[in-house]
């Protein structure tokens, strides 16, 4: 069943290769989804699974991320997977600090590493299954 679910995915380097493994191990979830993602992130779950529709947008220091917060802003993203890097400084952690304020302003479910993700997937498959 489709969720038609609006989905971001979002991945720091240090963490694309956990993001693709995800999207590999749930491509029949995020099928059903309507995914935009950060250009790098989305390119590299694109190599991985061709059969998924993702809207690439910006690179994350290029404006990515506030291109993901200005959607959420504008309630056109129902979820966001994001797995952050914590060891490493980012030229652009203000950027990252402003998509996380406005999950939280708006109340967008956030997943910010792997264990929440699983967590996220299950929730939705279940809450699916009883409708
Ligand atoms: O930097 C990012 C998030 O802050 C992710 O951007 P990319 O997916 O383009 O690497």
């Amino acid at each position: 069943m489709a969720s038609g679910l609006r989905l971001a995915l979002i991945a720091h380097d240090q963490k694309k290769d956990d993001m693709v493994a995800f999207a590999a191990a749930h491509a029949g979830f995020l099928a059903d989804c309507d995914i935009v993602a950060t250009g790098t992130t989305g390119q590299r779950v694109l190599e991985a699974c061709p059969q998924l529709a993702i809207r690439r947008l910006k690179s994350g220091p290029l404006g990515g991320d506030q291109q993901i917060g200005a959607l959420i802003a504008e309630g056109s993203i129902d979820a966001v997977i994001f797995f952050v890097d914590p060891l490493t400084p980012m030229p652009h952690d203000v950027d990252v600090k402003a998509l996380m304020r406005l999950a939280i302003v708006y109340d967008i479910p956030m997943a910010l590493n792997l264990a929440t993700a699983e967590i996220f997937v299950d929730g939705k498959k279940t809450a699916e299954r009883r409708i």
